[in-house]
């Protein structure tokens, strides 16, 4: 009997299926969770939920869900899982924090619960928590994603000249950027809520006068100063494999930033 040296079309294209379906973490402690989970396989992705330090074995990347960040900060600090999210970050590993997890990406955010609240960090910008306000002040804004640069059969068939129907829950916003290397994905005009306000305001009261109160007046005075033109905040952004958005994009059937973030993915992979 012929002894059949070269693996089998079949053979081969399950390896290279194999090699090619890329395997995502979903911190599973509070929040959207699922809804991210479905549309990262409607993609082709493996998905696992991430609770415990142990849930990250495997894993090509993690997603920083929607929901409630003080509440996932102190669950992720007492189960252990923060600290494990904070050394993925900081080697570099892929990470898309949408709404709440983009808050818990962000290395300062303004407007934190009383007492503070732990971060995971790694992205250096500057956000505000609830920005645009409560639940009741939730709004759907179209954003413009060209600068994406996604082809039409990268985004699943969806029309990527068409605005993206952004969802805004209690949304954060990014204020500064502070670090290099941080590229601007998306905008929208808003002013702070007359909470963020006050919170913003509050912010400037301390330390005692110092250069860095200054410089931080200087960041902060367009959101507070009235101007003809309403202040831009940023709602997308990205640096080497962090992505945050300030929106839901997992609440829409609309599944681009997801093929983005499996594309920045692939593409962290390859250079590695
Ligand atoms: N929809 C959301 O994820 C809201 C985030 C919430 N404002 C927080 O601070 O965690």
């Amino acid at each position: 009997m012929a002894v059949q040296t070269q693996p089998s079309d079949a053979v081969q294209e399950h390896g290279k299926q194999h090699q090619e379906q890329l395997h995502v973490g979903v911190l599973a402690l509070q929040g959207a969770f699922e809804e991210h989970a479905n549309l990262l396989r409607s993609l082709g992705a493996k998905v696992t939920e991430v609770r415990l330090p142990g849930d990250f074995a495997g894993l090509d990347a993690i997603v920083l869900p929607g929901g409630e960040s003080t509440a996932m900060a102190l669950i992720g600090e007492r189960w252990g899982v923060f600290p494990q999210l904070r050394e993925w970050v900081a080697t570099g590993r892929p990470v898309w924090g949408t709404c709440a997890g983009m808050i818990l990406l962000s290395n300062e955010a303004l407007m934190q619960k009383e007492g503070g609240q732990a971060l995971v960090g790694g992205l250096d910008v500057e956000i505000c928590r609830n920005y645009f306000g409560s639940q009741i002040s939730s709004f759907e804004q179209p954003i413009d994603t060209t600068l994406l640069g996604l082809t039409k059969e990268e985004c699943a068939g969806t029309d990527v000249e068409k605005p993206y129907p952004a969802v805004f829950i209690r949304a954060p916003a990014i204020l500064s950027v502070a670090g290099e290397g941080v590229s601007i994905l998306a905008k929208v005009r808003a002013l702070p809520c007359s909470k963020a306000r006050l919170a913003l305001e509050a912010s400037l009261n301390a330390p005692a006068a110092s250069p860095e109160r200054s410089a931080k007046r200087q960041r902060l005075e367009p959101y507070l100063t009235p101007s003809e033109e309403l202040p831009e905040v940023i709602v997308a952004a990205k640096k080497d494999n962090i992505l945050v958005t300030a929106f839901h994009p997992e609440l829409t059937a609309d599944k681009r930033w997801h093929a983005y973030f499996l594309k920045m993915v692939r593409e962290a992979q390859t250079k590695t």
